[in-house]
């Protein structure tokens, strides 16, 4: 079973993704592939800067997270341009990780895609597991997390779907607004009642 794990930014996708593999299941973590397709000498990297110019690069070569970051995230054009450039990237390297976890025998793959709703990738996943979280949690989370102001953390959590949009498409609901033992019996729970048991996985 392919599991698609989604949420909005500073939810807790990643808090319950470590959950999940410290109980074994395999993750394929968008994030951390995001990261490997703009790697110094990527041809991604190359569009990037061929269309944002030489200020998201760092000195060293690498993509300048924080430069590129305030770009896109006020304002919709830029941002669908870097999607149009790196999401083909992102998925194809999803589905290679994805395929290389199945093909080691794993029945059961976690895809961790922030922008699961957003991207229109529903169809990767045969269960959608959503983690939820209240606004005021989200927001004071993004910027204890991130270092940032309100107004840039606003602009971050604008930039996605709202949450009940999300929850609307869920198959399952984490409420991450309580403790973590809360959250991880949540997540048992949903494992269980989706007959997934990882001792026999
Ligand atoms: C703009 C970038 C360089 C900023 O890097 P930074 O290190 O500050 O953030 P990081 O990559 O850790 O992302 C943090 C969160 O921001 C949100 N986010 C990232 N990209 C986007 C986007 N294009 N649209 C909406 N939300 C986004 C996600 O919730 C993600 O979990 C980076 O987010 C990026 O390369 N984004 C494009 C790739 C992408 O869409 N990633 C999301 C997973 S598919
Ligand atoms: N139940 C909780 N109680 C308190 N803090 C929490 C809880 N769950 C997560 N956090 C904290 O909130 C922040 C956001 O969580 P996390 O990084 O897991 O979110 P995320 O959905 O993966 O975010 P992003 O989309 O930005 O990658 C982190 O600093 C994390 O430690």
């Amino acid at each position: 079973m392919i599991i698609g794990l989604t949420g909005s930014i500073a939810s807790g996708k990643s808090t319950v993704s470590k959950m999940l593999a410290d109980l074994g299941y395999p993750i394929v973590d968008a994030d951390l592939v995001a990261r490997v397709v703009v790697e110094p000498g990527t041809e991604t990297l190359k569009e990037i800067e061929a269309i944002f110019g030489n200020e998201v690069i760092l000195p060293d070569g690498t993509l300048n997270r924080a430069k590129l970051g305030e770009v896109i995230f006020n304002d919709l054009a830029s941002r669908q341009k870097l999607n149009n450039v790196i999401h083909p990237a992102i998925r194809k390297e999803m589905l290679r990780q994805r395929d290389a976890f199945l093909a080691q025998g794993h029945k059961t793959v976690i895809l961790d895609i922030p922008l699961l709703f957003e991207s229109k990738l529903l169809n990767f996943a045969d269960k959608i597991l959503v983690v939820s979280v209240t606004e005021e949690n989200q927001l004071v989370r993004l910027m204890e997390r991130n270092g940032l102001s309100e107004q840039e953390a606003l602009a971050r959590i604008g930039s996605q779907l709202p949450m009940a949009v999300k929850e609307a498409g869920a198959d399952a609901v984490i409420f991450n607004n309580g403790t973590l033992k809360e959250t991880k019996q949540q997540l048992l729970h949903i494992l269980s009642a989706w007959e997934l048991d990882k001792r026999k996985d």
